[in-house]
């Protein structure tokens, strides 16, 4: 087995305390995505898995064993950060099996280990190639390739994904979930990319300034924010967040509401609004708007739409998908919230 336990992990540099206090399981065989906004603790706290900083506090269990004092080769991880450091000089083959070689490992079996990973990588056509003859997405390749090969317990990225383009970093996304489903190998990834995370994890931590705001899957994230942070970090085009008195209420800070829960009318409706730039997307539109009450809105509508700039309509929430957070932030149930009459 390796879960990853971490308990009450505390993290400070000099006198900055960039983690207060996390406690985080990562299940065996989970992908288990770290997402957030840039400085949250996301790097810090997979480098602290990995062994290459030492929690101030706490302690990190890997398939049941404390091994907050291992050095990071004793800890059975492997770790693939976003550049890539091949060495120029050797081939596909020979970066791939350079830590195998410096295990010592007998040569036959370093052999099978590199032939399997590259088939498993669809890199066998570039064994022979040096790096410089390589795509970016070729060369992350080869990177994740030297980790499989040593047959970690738990594979750490740092987002690996980073330095490619858009259309490579789609297509390596589904490699890696690809890799994950037939290694089945516990694996932890950072990145800033909700849509990465919404698309790779299947347990989504959400991190904000050293805390976690919730973790759990990707659709129960999307359905069920506990917090207003979560509800505006997860989707795109983002959850809408209006202000309480959208729904009749002072006391609540804001009311989410996604854009396709939203329903345009010409004629009449809750809350009206002026057409602003529409986005055709294809298989849907992206409409944004400015209400006149509360300020801009978008809206996501299936298929195409006769809309124009300009024109006023009406938008009128799916009662059933409003999501109401107090003045903390946090979720309010809906049944407390609306139970006193609207004014
Ligand atoms: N070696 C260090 N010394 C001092 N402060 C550090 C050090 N490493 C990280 N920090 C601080 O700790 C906080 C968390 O950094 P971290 O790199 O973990 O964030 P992150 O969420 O991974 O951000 P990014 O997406 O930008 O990489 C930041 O405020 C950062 O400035």
């Amino acid at each position: 087995m390796a879960d990853v336990h971490l308990r009450h992990i505390n993290k400070c540099f000099g006198p900055i305390e960039v983690i207060p206090d996390i406690e985080l399981e990562i299940p065996h065989g989970s992908f288990t995505v770290l997402v957030g906004p840039s400085g949250c603790g996301k790097s810090t706290l997979l480098r602290m898995i990995a062994g290459l900083e030492k929690p101030t506090s706490g302690t990190i269990e890997i398939g049941g064993t404390d091994v907050t004092g291992f050095e990071p080769s004793n800890r059975g991880i492997s770790m693939v950060f976003q550049s890539y450091a091949l060495y120029p000089h050797m081939t596909v083959a020979q970066n791939i099996d350079f830590g195998l070689r410096l295990m010592k490992m007998p040569a036959a079996e370093r052999e099978e280990r590199v032939r399997d990973a590259a088939k498993r990588l669809h890199l066998e056509p570039l064994l022979d190639r040096k790096p410089s003859e390589l795509s970016g997405g070729q060369r992350q390749r080869v990177a994740i390739g030297r980790s499989i090969v040593r047959n970690p317990k738990v594979f750490l990225f740092d987002e690996p994904l980073s330095n490619l383009d858009a259309a490579l970093r789609t297509q390596m996304r589904v490699e890696l979930a690809e890799l994950h489903q037939s290694i089945g190998a516990t694996m932890v990834y950072v990145t800033h990319d909700q849509v990465e995370a919404m698309t790779l994890a299947d347990q989504i931590v959400v991190m904000n300034g050293g805390r976690i705001e919730q973790v759990g899957p990707p659709m129960e994230l999307y359905d069920n924010p506990q917090t207003e942070f979560v509800a505006a970090f997860i989707g795109s085009p983002k959850m809408n967040l209006l202000p309480g008195q959208a729904i009749g209420h002072d006391d609540i800070k804001s009311v989410g509401i996604r854009p396709e829960h939203l329903e345009v009318h010409l004629d009449n409706g809750k809350w009206p609004a002026k057409v602003g730039v529409i986005e055709n997307l294809g298989s849907d539109t992206v409409v944004y708007m400015e209400t006149d009450d509360f300020g801009p809105v978008t809206v996501r509508l299936p298929g195409h739409h006769p809309l124009r700039t300009g024109d006023r309509v009406f938008l009128t929430p799916d009662e059933k998908h409003l999501h109401l957070f107090g003045k903390d932030g946090r979720k309010i149930h809906a049944k407390d919230a609306l139970s006193a009459p609207a004014t």
